[in-house]
């Protein structure tokens, strides 16, 4: 007799997933989807390979790491996508996908920070599932991932896909959200407040609760984001102060993506992220002085 149990693996393993932006946490996804039994797939120009990581758990007990063996294909190669994981940073979401091609009711993940840089994509009855995760991956060297925290992640938006549970059995703290834009929202406004903030003052996280001058920043910044989603959605809580301080409190040591993606004179994911409020804003007639102030810094910051 088939079990739910079954059912659910069999719906997880039955198409390959492919993943667009196997770096850091496509890399994890990755290999928690493998773990699974499901058949992964990169999607990187260029020519074909198989891309071989070790991946180290800093909170394993025993210490044990990985490896993970990711066969990666150019988009040309890849015809009819019905599994797709977006992981690749924001401003590159549009390129990554341009060659793409979905079928009429493929599912796509998106495992992204910021909002919005899927809108418009997908269509008819094709399903949008969206990702926040509290994991946080880095890169030790170009073939070594070092997982500094393995974390919660939620999916969601809707039912629950048949495949959901037999990911979940393999992959630590994952769970399902049927509204996930609470979750979204939330880690919105601690990228929103926390990432541009340590990117222009190139300092940790936890500089933010010691320095007076960027805690009235990130106060206002905080504030700001509130007011947008408050109006967005009058059921927002509009009291995000205490989630923000303990994330910095959290990650106090930690260099913030956008100022490694600063430090490393690459494009940020500011657009998604304070970007996307402020262009709420605008729809609302709302004016956020600070985002504002924010995002052309880091412009400038990027242009330099
Ligand atoms: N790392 C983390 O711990 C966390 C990351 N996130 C979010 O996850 C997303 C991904 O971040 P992260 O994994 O750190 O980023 P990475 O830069 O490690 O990975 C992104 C990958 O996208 C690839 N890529 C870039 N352009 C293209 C393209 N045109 N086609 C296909 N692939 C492309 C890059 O390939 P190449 O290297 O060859 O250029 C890279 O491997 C971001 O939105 C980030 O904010 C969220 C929580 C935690
Ligand atoms: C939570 C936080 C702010 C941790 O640094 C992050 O998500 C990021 O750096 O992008």
């Amino acid at each position: 007799m088939q079990t739910s149990g079954d059912t659910s693996r069999h719906d997880l393993t039955a198409r390959p997933w492919h993943i667009v932006g196997a770096g850091r946490i496509g890399a994890l996804a990755a290999f928690y989807l493998q773990r699974a039994g499901a058949q992964t797939i990169g999607v990187r120009p260029g020519s074909a390979h198989t891309r071989r990581l070790s991946i180290g758990f800093d909170q394993h007990e025993d210490g044990a790491g990985s490896h993970l063996a990711l066969r990666v294909i150019p988009p040309s190669e890849c015809a009819s996508v019905s599994r797709l994981i977006v992981a690749c940073k924001t401003p590159y979401t549009d390129a990554a996908l341009a060659r793409v091609s979905l079928t009429d009711d493929a599912t796509v993940v998106r495992l992204q920070n910021g909002m919005g840089s899927l809108d418009g994509r997908i269509t008819g009855h094709q399903r949008m599932i969206g990702a926040v995760t509290a994991s946080a991956v880095m890169s030790e060297t170009h073939d070594r991932l070092r997982v500094v925290a393995e974390n919660a992640t939620i999916f969601g938006g809707g039912e629950r896909p048949a495949w959901f549970d037999a990911l979940a059995a393999h992959w630590p703290q994952l769970s399902w959200a049927r509204d996930i834009r609470p979750p979204q929202w939330r880690k919105l406004v601690v990228n929103a407040a926390l990432n541009p903030l340590t990117a222009i003052h190139d300092v940790p996280n936890g500089a933010l609760l010691e320095r007076a001058d960027l805690y009235a920043d990130m106060t206002a910044l905080i504030d700001e984001a509130d007011t947008v989603l408050a109006r967005l959605d009058p059921a927002w809580p509009a009291d995000s102060h205490a989630d923000v301080a303990a994330v910095v409190r959290a990650t106090a040591a930690n260099t913030s993506s956008m100022r490694a993606d600063i430090q490393a004179g690459a494009i940020t994911e500011i657009d998604a992220i304070n970007g996307w409020l402020l262009r709420q804003a605008e729809t609302l007639d709302l004016d956020l002085p600070t985002h504002r102030r924010v995002v052309a810094q880091i412009r400038q910051l990027e242009s330099t």
